[in-house]
């Protein structure tokens, strides 16, 4: 029997996208019998469109729930939501615009059920990555920016921080993310500083990835915040 799988959806007014993404998401599982997808929480937060609600009537199966609150936290308070409530023996994350081919998911939780890694973090700047529509040049140079900054300042080997396709035992995705303190973008960052920080064994792996160039990201407020939060990371 496959290990439980479970995967939270960060969801922020994505009531255009979020049908398609969980349904594409509940078809790969059905039709892969070495994926045991037993969970998909979609957290919406602070949403101010019917995101929860065309989840509620357009998904009818039984192991997708919301989690839902009516203030905007952040990405990273999201995806802490609903680790800390998922009951998976491996626990995933995924950006509701589905930009990452779910085809990487049997590979990823067969890593981790075998004890290969603690952490198997999804990568668009590894040489076998397979990007079928780029990002703005600027996004790419500020993916470049944290890489050269996570090297530099924590010594950590990561060539892409932020895709947000992670997976991790559920151990490991309890003890990263029980303590986390960033509510933003970057908690990616905190994630890996933390993983290295406890010992855990990381693993990066070339995903297949289609930009969809609706974003919520602003590169002054988001980037800017996420290059501050570097120097708190060091001691943590
Ligand atoms: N819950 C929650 N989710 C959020 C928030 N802001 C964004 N999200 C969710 O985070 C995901 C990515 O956001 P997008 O708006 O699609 O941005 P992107 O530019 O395509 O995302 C890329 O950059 C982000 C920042 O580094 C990455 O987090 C993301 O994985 C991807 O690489 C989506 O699922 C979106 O709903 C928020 O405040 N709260």
């Amino acid at each position: 029997m496959q290990a439980k799988l479970s995967i939270i959806i960060p969801a922020y007014n994505e009531s255009d996208r979020i049908v398609r993404t969980v349904s594409e998401l509940l078809e790969f599982a059905a039709a892969n019998p070495a994926v045991n997808l037993t969970e998909v929480i979609v957290v919406c937060d602070g949403c101010s469109d019917n995101t929860e609600e065309k989840v509620k009537t357009s998904i009818d199966s039984s192991i997708v729930s919301t989690i839902s609150y009516a203030k905007n936290q952040g990405k990273g308070f999201a995806v802490r939501t609903g680790v800390l409530a998922a009951k998976g023996e491996i626990i995933g994350f995924m950006d509701a615009d589905g930009s990452t081919s779910l085809e990487e998911i049997p590979l990823f939780t067969q890593i981790l059920t075998e004890s290969r890694a603690d952490v198997v973090i999804g990568s668009r700047s590894l040489p076998e990555s397979n990007i079928t529509r780029r990002q703005p040049f600027y996004r790419w140079l500020l993916g470049k920016c944290f890489y050269l900054c996570t090297l530099w300042i924590d010594h950590l080997p990561y060539h892409d921080t932020q895709c947000g396709f992670k997976f991790f035992t559920a151990d490991a995705a309890r003890s990263l993310f029980e303590p986390l303190i960033s509510k933003g973008f970057e908690f990616d960052i905190e994630i890996l500083v933390r993983a290295a920080h406890l010992g855990l064994k990381i693993q990066e792996k070339p995903v297949t990835w289609h930009n969809d160039p609706r974003s919520s990201v602003s590169v002054i407020r988001d980037g800017f915040k996420t290059l501050i939060s570097l120097w708190k990371f060091r001691r943590i």
